[in-house]
């Protein structure tokens, strides 16, 4: 389908009040230009005197005051050459002659009879060389138009993101010999006494008008346009000021595949397959329930049900708090998250006072660390237990199971003598524990729990500390003084180096043979890995600010991955900014077209501007190609979405289904059609 410049645009003011009926021509020269010639009904248009009779229900051309019927020309006879009431009673003056005199000798001086101007004194030939030295004219401002050119000249290149050189204004209509830069200028001008410099108009436009000027006047008229007025799927932002044209998207960096200018791969426009299977697995198994008839669990624990499992055995350890201890998904009934529940089994609490420590773990609060929210006991086990709330990290792993688990991450490699476990992943880990160990010993208090099954991998190299201030509470004893404490976070930072040592050597019993593994640590990584285990595991390391001081390079490399690592998030994340847009462009599409019936009208959703509406669904989802194919072009789409909510100038020809009429409408103008359908359908349902 072809684009086909409007051959009139002047009279754009009238538009919607001319839309009585979707299949009458718009004689009247709007937006929706009919290139059809013919009325549907086929009958004559009545004359004006004749429409404003019947109107006014009178039998007879209604009688002007005595003044008017002598001066006044008929104008049945201007329009249509005759008046049929000229003998029946019209009042008005019929004589052509007398018209001429009028015209000739009343109101206007100049009229097409009126001879041609000719200077008595011919203009002088010659141009002055002052003329060569005059500022080179440069318009003052920017407008829509210059940007709807440049929109329609790349209207594919916008959507693949490929820039695309200003275009120069060439349009010309061979049929009808008009030139579009007429029609430009009058829509030019029309907006600008509109929307522009002309305060009523201004004063008049609602919010998303304005939202269309922000890209008609980017400098001078910053507005926002997802602000519009009591609009549920754009809520109001005042502090936002865009300056660019939102339908264009520009990929961030950095970019996987090397790609020439003009090339885009569809997976350009979303997020990664990898990452958007991630999320989606994350979600799935957060809304994973049990069926409650084989569910032994109680239905509720406090404000907490659907309890799951997360356990991958049922076997009772009691090698970490001295009990069995068991993990539950549950979701809160307060806010409706999922939440982990940590049981510790046969646990009694004595002295109420022990459980207050919870409130100082609470403010521990560092990205290396899964937070703790409250602790109770509890009998509804049949038992009784302390129950500990954390958050829940879907899919995530303990360090040991992912490690020494019966699929491990790492395996020996064939043909290799390497080692199994990467050295920066080493680093990681030692980083990322440190990091969470300055915290906890910054509150005064001490991790106690660096072991590697209460350590979480919740995604790829992401640690985080688990049951934080479960021992605090259950062996309270443990650090009734400060000295005690002292002891225990000494004590953390010798777990680490013997943690590590069992994940370089990639067994949990390297421990058993101590100065085996440190051979085998020397061969296989560096100096700097090898001393940094070595202290730490024999506890000559005396606290975790010395220890950060020692592997300070390593923590900059860390630093660094992780920017990297945010700086890809933020490009996916861009690709689907976008596509939220679009969704709520279609969900109001959704909510206009095709739709039964409105305020008791059957046939809403077929006239008026919904009718146009329909005619653009069609225009963007259902065009064929010349041999009558369906052209399925996800980049057509695309682009036709964001410049409807871009609400650009460029214009489109809308043909009807029965290929009998065919209109020429903005994106500007279908986008304030498209807010007025959906404020019509929201205006009662404000929620
Ligand atoms: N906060 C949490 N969010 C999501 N999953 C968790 C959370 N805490 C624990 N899990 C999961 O629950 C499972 C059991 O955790 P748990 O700490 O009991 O490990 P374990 O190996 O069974 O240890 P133990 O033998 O000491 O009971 C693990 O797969 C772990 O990934």
């Amino acid at each position: 389908m072809t684009e086909r410049p409007s051959t009139a645009t002047g009279s754009n003011r009238n538009f919607n009040q001319a839309l009585t009926s979707p299949l009458r021509p718009n004689t009247s020269g709007g937006p929706g230009i009919s290139v059809t010639g013919a009325s549907p009904t086929g009958s004559r248009t009545p004359p004006p005197n004749e429409n404003r009779r019947s109107i006014s229900g009178a039998s007879s051309s209604p009688r002007p005051k005595a003044k008017e019927s002598t001066n006044t020309f008929c104008r049945n006879i201007t329009i249509y050459g005759y008046c049929r009431y000229q003998d029946k009673g019209c009042a008005f003056n019929h004589d052509p002659h007398s018209q001429k005199q009028q015209s000739g000798s009343g109101r206007g001086k100049f009229n097409v009879d009126s001879p041609s101007f000719t200077p008595a004194t011919p203009p002088k030939k010659t141009i002055s060389p002052n003329v060569a030295d005059a500022a080179p004219f440069t318009p003052k401002h920017t407008t829509g138009n210059t940007l709807s050119r440049a929109n329609s000249a790349a209207s594919r290149a916008d959507v693949l993101g490929v820039a695309t050189p200003p275009v120069a204004p060439q349009f010309h209509d061979p049929n009808n010999g008009y030139s579009i830069s007429h029609a430009v200028d009058h829509q030019q001008n029309y907006q600008l006494q509109q929307h522009g410099f002309d305060p009523i108009g201004l004063a008049e436009n609602n919010a998303a008008t304005n939202a269309m000027n922000a890209y008609e006047f980017p400098v001078s008229q910053p507005v926002n346009p997802y602000a519009q007025t009591g609009d549920m799927f754009f809520p109001q932002t005042q502090s936002y000021t865009p300056l660019l044209p939102y339908h264009r998207y520009a990929p961030l960096a950095p970019f996987p595949q090397k790609l020439l200018p003009f090339q885009r791969n569809i997976h350009g426009f979303f997020m990664s397959d990898n990452l958007r299977e991630e999320l989606q697995r994350k979600a799935e198994i957060t809304l994973q329930s049990l069926p409650s008839v084989t569910s032994i669990l109680p239905p509720a624990v406090e404000e907490f049900h659907s309890l799951v499992p997360l356990d991958t055995s049922n076997q009772k350890n009691i090698n970490v708090f001295g009990y069995p201890s068991w993990a539950y998904k549950a979701f809160s009934n307060e806010d409706a998250n999922p939440y982990a529940l940590r049981r510790v089994e046969g646990f009694r609490l004595s002295n109420e006072a022990d459980i207050r420590i919870i409130q100082r773990w609470k403010k521990v609060l560092s990205a290396n660390i899964v937070t703790i929210h409250n602790a109770w006991t509890t009998t509804k086990f049949g038992d009784s237990s302390i129950i500990f709330v954390y958050d829940y990290h879907p899919l995530s792993k303990t360090l040991a199971e992912t490690h020494f688990g019966p699929s491990p991450r790492y395996t020996t490699p064939r043909h290799s003598v390497g080692p199994i476990v990467p050295e920066p992943v080493l680093w990681s880990y030692i980083v990322q524990i440190a990091s969470a160990l300055k915290v906890i010993h910054s509150a005064g208090l001490a991790a106690r729990v660096i072991e590697g099954s209460k350590i979480l991998v919740t995604s790829k190299m992401r640690i985080r500390l688990n049951c934080c201030g479960i021992l605090d509470v259950i062996h309270p004893d443990t650090i009734k003084t400060q000295d005690m404490v002292r002891e225990a976070q000494l004590e953390d930072l010798t777990q680490l180096g013997r943690l590590m040592l069992s994940v370089a050597c990639n067994t949990p019993t390297a421990l058993q043979n101590f100065q085996k593994s440190m051979d085998y640590i020397r061969r296989h990584y560096s100096m700097q890995l090898h001393d940094s285990i070595y202290l730490l595991a024999t506890g000559a390391t005396k606290s975790v600010e010395e220890f950060i001081k020692t592997i300070a390079n390593q923590a900059f490399q860390n630093f660094d991955s992780a920017l990297h690592y945010e700086d890809s998030l933020e490009s996916e994340l861009s690709r689907e900014l976008e596509n939220g847009r679009l969704v709520r462009l279609l969900c109001k599409f959704g909510f206009i077209n095709e739709r039964p019936e409105f305020d008791h009208d059957p046939r809403w959703s077929e006239t008026g501007d919904r009718y146009f509406l329909k005619l653009f669904r069609d225009y963007v989802f259902h065009s064929v190609d010349e041999n009558g194919q369906p052209v399925v072009d996800i980049a057509h789409v695309l682009s036709c979405l964001n410049k409807l909510d871009a609400g650009v100038d460029e214009r489109i020809m809308l043909v009807s289904r029965d290929s009998m009429n065919c209109f020429v409408v903005t994106y500007k103008e279908l986008k304030r059609q498209v807010e007025t359908c959906f404020q019509d359908l929201n205006k009662n349902n404000r929620r």
